[in-house]
């Protein structure tokens, strides 16, 4: 087994809605695979507008900068922003606060796996089964760049507003460069599909011109094609096996492609996420990025404060976070197993728990409890 190191710390950002539910139940799973964590809760989001007046208080940059790893809830809800009842004006917005924390950690690389945590689940998925079986694929989508970054202008008294789309050749190549990466840790090598919109965006032609001379020179042994979004989101759920591999994309269609992506298993609470800063890891010294990991879901205000959402996305996170930030590639694996044996049908030999999302009727805390309880069986 690699060699751990001791003193190691991870900052907790519940954020808001179900984000201390899911938290809540991936830290109990972290407790139990390494009791050597300790853990420093920080605000993030509209918890933290409330308390501060702002959505990413620099205590919590701070904190985060001199942690190991991050494990984040979800921000946001429909009270933000707030507006001040004396001016009239609009407060800021919770999700200013995640862009600035991708931001600040230059977490450039966000890393969104969409598979089956368990085969029990090809039954549940909106989709054929014989159209979701064997899907598998990774979305790499770049974080720290593009539409959400950009200059962008309000509503003005015309009623005009606009965003501004940037990208950068050295910020194409760094996220190219993670999904070549990828995409080499299989045998033969993954096909990497890119996903763009060359046939209208500029920032799309710099993007696919740049991942093509990029995986041309420096990864010559990996498959790759080039898709339009549109056609893309149309082949993701009518076959999605077809972009097995890496899915290589920009920050905006990334976001909403992995969102689709996760109807393949069956529910947005389902998808893990890794937001990195460099290559990602396998396990051992030496391979540890720094890294913020979350569900790719948000903060679900139609189900907050009901105990029923689904923590599978945050415990899968808390997976990752034990392989790429901390080194602990048997610990991941564990909890990947566990959350296999509660999803996995009695039949066999597991659990067959599920949430509501999933048709179950397990609590956020059940399937948390049986995560833990599979784990113990499991070290
Ligand atoms: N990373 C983050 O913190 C993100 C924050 N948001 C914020 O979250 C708020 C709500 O956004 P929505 O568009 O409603 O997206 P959402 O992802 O919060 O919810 C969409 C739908 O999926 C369901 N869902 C989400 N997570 C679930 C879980 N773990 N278990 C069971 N069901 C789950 C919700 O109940 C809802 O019906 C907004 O303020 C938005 O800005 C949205 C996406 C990501
Ligand atoms: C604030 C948003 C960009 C968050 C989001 O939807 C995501 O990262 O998936
Ligand atoms: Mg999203």
């Amino acid at each position: 087994m690699a060699q751990q190191k001791q003193n190691i710390s991870v900052v907790l950002l519940e954020g808001d809605g179900v984000g201390p539910e899911v938290v809540a139940e991936a830290a109990k799973v972290l407790k139990v695979v390494a009791p050597q964590i300790t853990y420093k809760n920080e605000l993030i989001g509209g918890c933290a507008i409330d308390a501060t007046g702002v959505p990413l208080p620099e205590q919590t940059v701070v904190s985060c900068k001199n942690a190991d790893a991050i494990l984040l809830g979800a921000v946001g809800g429909p009270q933000w922003p707030r507006r001040d009842p004396a001016t009239n004006a609009l407060g800021p917005r919770p999700e200013q606060g995640l862009l600035e924390i991708r931001k600040s950690l230059d977490l450039f690389a966000n890393i969104r796996p969409c598979v089956f945590p368990s085969e029990a689940l090809l039954n549940y998925s909106p989709l054929k089964l014989e159209t979701v079986k064997g899907a598998e694929f990774i979305v790499v989508r770049e974080l720290t760049g593009g539409i959400y970054f950009g200059e962008r202008m309000e509503e003005n008294a015309e009623g005009e507003a606009w965003d501004k789309m940037v990208y950068t050749v050295p910020e194409i190549q760094r996220i190219t460069r993670i999904a070549g990466h990828l995409s080499l840790l299989s045998t033969p090598p993954a096909p990497i599909t890119s996903v763009d919109k060359a046939n209208v965006l500029a920032s799309s032609r710099l993007w696919r011109r740049v991942v093509t001379e990029t995986l041309t020179k420096e990864f010559p042994t990996v498959p790759f094609s080039h898709q339009l979004v549109d056609s893309a989101a149309m082949i993701m759920v009518k076959n999605p096996r077809a972009l097995n591999g890496v899915l290589l994309t920009e920050n905006m269609f990334g976001d909403i492609l992995s969102d689709e992506a996760s109807v393949i298993p069956g529910s947005l609470g389902l998808l893990p996420s890794a937001s990195l800063n460099g290559v990602p890891g396998t396990g051992g010294v030496g391979s540890k990025v720094v890294g913020l990991y979350e569900p790719i879901h948000g903060s679900a205000p139609d189900i907050a404060g009901q105990g029923i959402a689904n923590p599978i996305g945050t415990i899968l996170s808390a997976a990752l976070l034990l392989r790429y930030s901390l080194g602990m590639e048997r610990e991941a694996k564990a909890v990947e197993t566990a959350v296999r044996i509660v999803l996995d049908e009695p039949a066999q030999g597991g659990r067959g728990l599920r949430t509501k999302d999933l048709g179950g009727n397990a609590t956020t805390k059940e399937i948390g409890d049986a995560v833990v309880a599979e784990l113990k069986k499991l070290l």
